[in-house]
């Protein structure tokens, strides 16, 4: 009774202290709305330039305050660089140094306002209040691994070469950024790792720190959504900060695209973009000498916030693509190795027998293996443990095997990319296929052909003609390996390219004789005809004629598309000497013969 007495008396004091609370925060707003204007950063230095700009009170926080010459406050983001007082003398702007403004104390009040209200919450609702110290938690656990904790080198990372060489890059620059500071390079501050779950991001940015000796701070996008308004900022700056105490370390954002997706302009949130703009503000703070990088991981790059990708931000974007076989058997034997396997494994086949495994799945199945052999206290894993493991390990995402089913595709992926990669060479040798591989990439559904042509100001008509094969090389060798009926959904993207440029050719280059010199954008602007039925005529007969001459090209060279298709179901990747030497044979000269 005297308990159900007391919870009344607290729900009406709660009440009307939140009444006057209410009236505080809409007083406060009120006071602040007449009080300052937001400038962004860059008009604030349009103003600056311009002579507006009267007095500025540098403080050391994320937000700075000025007053204008017309007599308007501002607020602008502080971007905490070295010479920024500098740069105001010079534009004679008076600074004020460590002055409490009013807006903080403003922000202060407000923050005071809102810890009561919050406090008053937690202690009525014993559910918010579990849920509001768990937050509070999450923010102070914010520890680093100290250096020296993290054992992870790039000796535990296996395949995926060519991020594990973007990454060794960085070890230099944490080392000795004064080295490059000494230059003027601006030390890259962001870096983006993309690819497919369990692809070993995390693993990377361990190794960067590891390799390089220096602390690393592990949070994931979605710790900063979800939680109360306002706190999702504040966990940046005081992550940033508790980084910028050891000078040097790694900060890695798992799931980025939590806090920095892209703004659709309908659906804004105002709680992520205030959390997204509180990231770019610290990362825009950094001084020049600070060995801070900041490495973010995303399973689509697609997706996130063009602001992010910005030259200054995250302006380094890796790919971590699923494993090929070699790098499957190189992740195999890096995860056995502690591991008693009986000698019927043969990891070389196993490497073989799991097509689009990831690297988490590599070493799932490997531990599920060594746990089923445990269980029946077997001397040594066996590969009747790890046939079993495999079960376990895809099911949940597909009933059947996947080899099984990815066998009939494989193959029609592997003629698909065999034709690209066979027509560049044959039509385009000067262009370099850096790779060719059927592991599905963020690049192609399927596989892809990388292609790259020469660098160079213009393209001449007989170049364009040929980027045009290229793409139709996909669809070619399908057809002529397995019949016009059984052609597939895998050329879409090749048709779409061909498509833009041959459309391109004869609106914009005046590059065909029957449309003439024309650019039909201009003549568009001037009459509303919509698009010339000429103009489509000639485009699809150029189309059909240049897939005429792609598919002779193949079928005159049968037996190389056969070559390379197989090594290309054999070994998953090839690289332009494989190609080559399937080509061309041993002889060099043999290439000038072509
Ligand atoms: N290339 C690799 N070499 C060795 N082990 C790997 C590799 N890739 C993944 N692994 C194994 O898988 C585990 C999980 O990888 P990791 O957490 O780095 O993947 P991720 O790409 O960050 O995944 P997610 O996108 O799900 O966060 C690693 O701890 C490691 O055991
Ligand atoms: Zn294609």
């Amino acid at each position: 009774m005297k308990l159900k007495l007391n919870k009344k008396i607290i729900c009406i004091v709660a009440a009307v202290l939140s009444l006057c609370m209410l009236s505080g925060i809409v007083y406060f707003q009120f006071q602040g709305k007449k009080e300052s204007v937001h400038l962004n950063y860059r008009d604030f230095i349009t103003k600056m330039e311009e002579g507006k700009v009267q007095t500025v009170y540098l403080v050391d926080e994320a937000k700075l305050k000025g007053k204008l010459r017309s007599g308007q406050e501002f607020v602008t983001d502080n971007p905490r660089t070295e010479n920024f007082k500098e740069t105001l003398l010079m534009h004679n702007v008076r600074v004020e140094e460590n002055k409490g403004n009013s807006i903080i104390v403003n922000i202060a009040s407000f923050v005071g306002f809102i810890l009561v209200f919050g406090g008053m919450a937690v202690f009525m609702s014993k559910q918010a209040s579990r849920q509001t110290s768990m937050e509070f938690t999450k923010m102070s656990n914010m520890e680093a691994i100290p250096q020296g904790d993290i054992k992870v080198t790039f000796a535990n990372v296996a395949g995926n070469e060519e991020a594990k060489e973007s990454i060794m890059d960085l070890v230099d620059f944490l080392k000795n950024p004064e080295k490059y500071a000494k230059y003027g390079a601006r030390i890259p501050r962001g870096v983006i790792l993309y690819g497919p779950p369990g692809t070993g991001k995390t693993l990377l940015a361990k190794a960067l720190a590891g390799e390089a000796g220096v602390p690393f701070y592990a949070v994931s996008g979605s710790d900063f959504v979800q939680i109360y308004a306002g706190l999702g900022a504040g966990r940046i700056r005081s992550l940033f900060k508790k980084a910028r105490e050891h000078k040097k370390c790694v900060i890695f954002i798992d799931e980025i695209d939590a806090l920095g997706k892209k703004r659709d302009g309908i659906h804004g949130n105002d709680e992520s973009d205030r959390t997204l703009n509180a990231l770019l503000t610290e990362m825009s703070g950094f001084h020049e000498h600070e060995g801070i990088i900041v490495i973010a991981a995303t399973n689509r790059l697609d997706t996130l916030d063009e602001a992010l990708l910005r030259p200054g931000r995250f302006d380094r974007q890796i790919e971590v693509g699923l494993p090929d076989v070699n790098a499957r058997h190189q992740i195999l034997k890096l995860h056995s190795q502690r591991k008693p396997l009986a000698p019927n494994v043969d990891l070389g086949k196993l490497a073989h027998q799991t097509v689009y495994f990831s690297g988490a799945e590599l070493e799932s199945l490997l531990n599920e293996a060594a746990i089923l052999a445990a269980k029946q206290n077997t001397e040594q894993i066996g590969i009747e443990h790890i046939d079993k493991a495999y079960y376990t390990v895809i099911a949940g995402e597909e009933k059947k095997d996947r080899s099984a089913i990815a066998k009939e595709d494989r193959e029609v992926i592997a003629y698909h990319e065999a034709g690209h990669a066979l027509v560049t060479k044959m039509v385009a040798p000067e262009n370099k296929v850096t790779k060719v591989t059927i592991i599905p990439s963020t690049k192609g559904a399927g596989g892809f052909s990388m292609n790259i042509p020469p660098d160079k100001m213009c393209r001449s008509k007989r170049e364009i003609l040929n980027q045009i094969k290229i793409s139709l090389g996909g669809r070619a060798a399908e057809e002529i390996v397995f019949g016009e009926e059984n052609i597939t959904t895998g050329a879409n993207n090749d048709i779409e390219k061909a498509t833009t440029t041959m459309l391109a050719m004869i609106k914009h280059f005046g590059m065909n004789p029957k449309t003439g010199l024309l650019n039909y954008d201009v003549l568009y602007n001037y009459s509303s005809s919509g698009i010339d039925s000429v103009i489509i005529d000639e485009c699809k007969k150029m189309m059909e004629q240049l897939y005429g001459e792609t598919k002779e090209v193949l079928k005159n060279n049968r037996d190389l598309l056969k070559n390379i298709a197989e090594a290309l179901l054999e070994r998953e990747t090839l690289n332009e000497e494989d190609l080559d030497q399937m080509i061309y044979g041993n002889h060099e000269n043999l290439r000038r013969l072509i």
